[in-house]
């Protein structure tokens, strides 16, 4: 099940998630959160759902369903993170990927200011797995990430906030970080690494990886295998990504499956 955000381009959000989970043969539900107006230039307009309405989707799915795993992408405001860290309680929740939406890569701000206390407070210790981009684990970590050991750092701080695993991702480097990806579970610390695909289009390469974490979790595979496995998928979408519209297009989840035959 995806928590999130509608993206009307289709490139990121809970239409890049839904894509991800069936890529993965694994069944999609679906809370949204809010519906914002979003092409591949920005986002022009964000309307939240009601704390109610948040809540009836989240217990409509899960008093019928059996949840493999749960991820959480753009919840915009306060009162929608806490009821959602109130259900996953409630639920006893365990699988639980928290993508800390905060800003777009285009620079779209998707998340009110006094709401990252509430994700690092409320939701993060619920996390099985968070994965911040460079820009959320500055915030998340309150320090500068510009090295590898300065990422090695976030990803170890931010554990101490309470997620049982954490991620911190190099796609917003400019340098020879790019790409380069730091996991960190209180034991191991593991540095990823795939091939760097020179594209302009990387609109939902976030959400895409949290999906298909979650997918992977719900498969039943390993935490760190299900991160992997991710990083791969995302690797694949990023170098077959769709250069539609005007702006920065959405990494392609359908090629590599059609050269498959
Ligand atoms: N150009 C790229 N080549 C290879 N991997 C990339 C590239 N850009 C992003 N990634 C990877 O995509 C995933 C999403 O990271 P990132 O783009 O930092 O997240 P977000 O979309 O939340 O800002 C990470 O695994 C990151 O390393
Ligand atoms: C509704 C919504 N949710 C999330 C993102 C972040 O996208 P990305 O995966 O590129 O970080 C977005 N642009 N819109």
């Amino acid at each position: 099940m995806t928590i999130a955000g509608s993206d009307s381009g289709g490139g990121a959000g809970i239409q890049a998630d839904l894509r991800t989970f069936a890529f993965h043969c694994v069944h999609g539900a679906s809370v949204l959160t809010c519906i914002t107006a979003q092409n591949t230039q920005g986002v022009t307009r964000v309307d939240a759902m009601s704390p109610e309405a948040v809540t009836a989707q989240f217990e409509a799915v899960m008093i019928d369903m059996r949840v493999g795993a749960i991820k959480t992408g753009m919840l915009l405001n306060q009162e929608i993170i806490k009821t959602v860290a109130k259900k996953l309680v409630a639920f006893g929740c365990g699988n639980v990927v928290v993508d800390p939406v905060m800003v777009s890569r285009a620079g779209a701000q998707l998340l009110d200011d006094d709401a990252v206390k509430t994700i690092r407070e409320q939701l993060i210790p619920l996390a099985a797995i968070t994965t911040p981009n460079r820009y959320e684990a500055q915030i998340l970590a309150d320090m500068e990430i510009h090295t590898l050991e300065d990422m090695q750092t976030a990803a170890q701080k931010i554990y101490k906030l309470g997620a049982r695993s954490v991620l911190v991702k190099g796609g917003g480097f400019t340098n020879e970080l790019k790409g380069i990806d730091v996991w960190f579970d209180g034991d191991r610390l593991e540095v990823l690494q795939t091939e760097v695909i020179d594209t302009p289009h990387t609109h939902g390469t976030g959400c895409t990886l949290s999906a298909a974490i979650a997918a992977n979790l719900a498969l039943g595979k390993p935490h760190f295998q299900a991160v992997q496995d991710a990083k791969n998928y995302v690797t694949e979408a990023l170098k077959y990504s769709l250069a539609i519209g005007q702006g920065q297009g959405p990494v392609g989840h359908f090629y590599p499956l059609l050269n498959r035959g």
